[in-house]
């Protein structure tokens, strides 16, 4: 993609960090699910939120998306304060996720899905809608432009006119991938973004990633359970253990660090799951 053929995606020279994070909190009831976390997020990075089941990671991504509002704790991108906002003004400040649970729309082809993304940022208002306005073509036909740019930027023009749901699963994810890239964040935070794929798949979601940041300058978070993905891609990993950050730093430092092999193996079940394997492929191939 030349960058003349680029939409608007937040791409900036501005450097330090793009989010912040302070104290994050999240009490439900009596259960402490996040608890006084920290991060900062380099601008243009690659970065990773790991921690076995039940850490506490999606809560942090749904309170840094506005979906839960935090018991305490600041969350600022670019300088500028998201707490209380709605989800879709948080979107709109820029910062577009996808979710662990894929969320398409299962009576729309893969291009309806993604202008969904870029309906986000239009200018056409409802009654624009309504009475059919020339805003309203001119906002139908860019929405149809960026979702079709997209959908090639992460390889599914094919699949354009296909109903989202009769895609294969790993290309549901990277479908999501687009409608949220459809929206010109600065950041985007992927919710397991490998889980179900196949060793294929994976490798190419891994490319995907790398030029998301590389090609859009946009920042990417990612949540994931796949450690040998994370270990590659990642330039900087925080982990989180029953709410709390036990550990962050460079790939090498994680891998090592006595504190996170025992939340990975020391609980059973867990464990059994994705610890130990996982952390070891990760320690071989990293
Ligand atoms: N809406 C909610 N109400 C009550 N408890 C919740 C709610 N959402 C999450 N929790 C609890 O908060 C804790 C953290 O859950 P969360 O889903 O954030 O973990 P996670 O690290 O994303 O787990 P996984 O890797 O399994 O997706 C869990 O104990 C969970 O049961």
């Amino acid at each position: 993609m030349t960058a003349a053929a680029r939409p608007n995606l937040g791409k900036s020279a501005a450097s330090g960090n793009i989010l912040s994070i302070k104290g994050l909190t999240k009490i439900f009831g009596g259960l402490t699910a996040v608890n006084n976390v920290d991060l900062e997020i380099p601008r243009q990075s690659i970065v990773s939120v790991i921690g076995p089941n039940g850490a506490g990671k999606t809560t942090f991504f749904n309170m840094i998306t506005g979906i839960y509002e935090p018991s305490s704790g600041t969350v600022d991108l670019d300088g500028e304060n998201l707490i209380g906002l709605r989800p879709d003004q948080v979107t709109a400040a820029g910062i577009a996720r996808t979710f662990q649970n894929i969320r398409l729309f299962a009576s729309m082809d893969s291009q309806e899905n993604v202008m969904v993304g870029r309906h986000s940022r239009l200018k056409a208002t409802y009654i624009d809608s309504l009475l059919r306005t020339k805003r309203f073509h001119e906002s139908e036909k860019e929405a149809e432009d960026v979702a079709n740019l997209m959908l090639e930027f992460v390889g599914l023009a094919r699949f354009r006119h296909d109903l989202a749901t009769n895609l294969p699963y790993g290309d549901q994810r990277k479908l999501e991938i687009a409608r949220a890239l459809a929206t010109s964040p600065k950041l985007v935070l992927l919710d397991e973004p490998a889980a179900g794929m196949n060793p294929r798949e994976t490798e190419e979601l891994k490319s995907l990633i790398r030029r998301i940041r590389d090609d859009l300058g946009v920042t990417v978070c990612l949540i994931e359970h796949d450690m040998r993905l994370v270990m590659t891609l990642s330039e900087h990993i925080t982990v989180l253990d029953y709410g709390t950050k036990i550990a962050e730093g460079l790939p090498h430092e994680i891998r090592n660090n006595p504190k996170v092999m025992e939340a990975y193996l020391g609980r059973g079940a867990v464990a059994g799951e994705y610890g130990k394997e996982e952390v070891v492929k990760g320690s071989a191939n990293a």
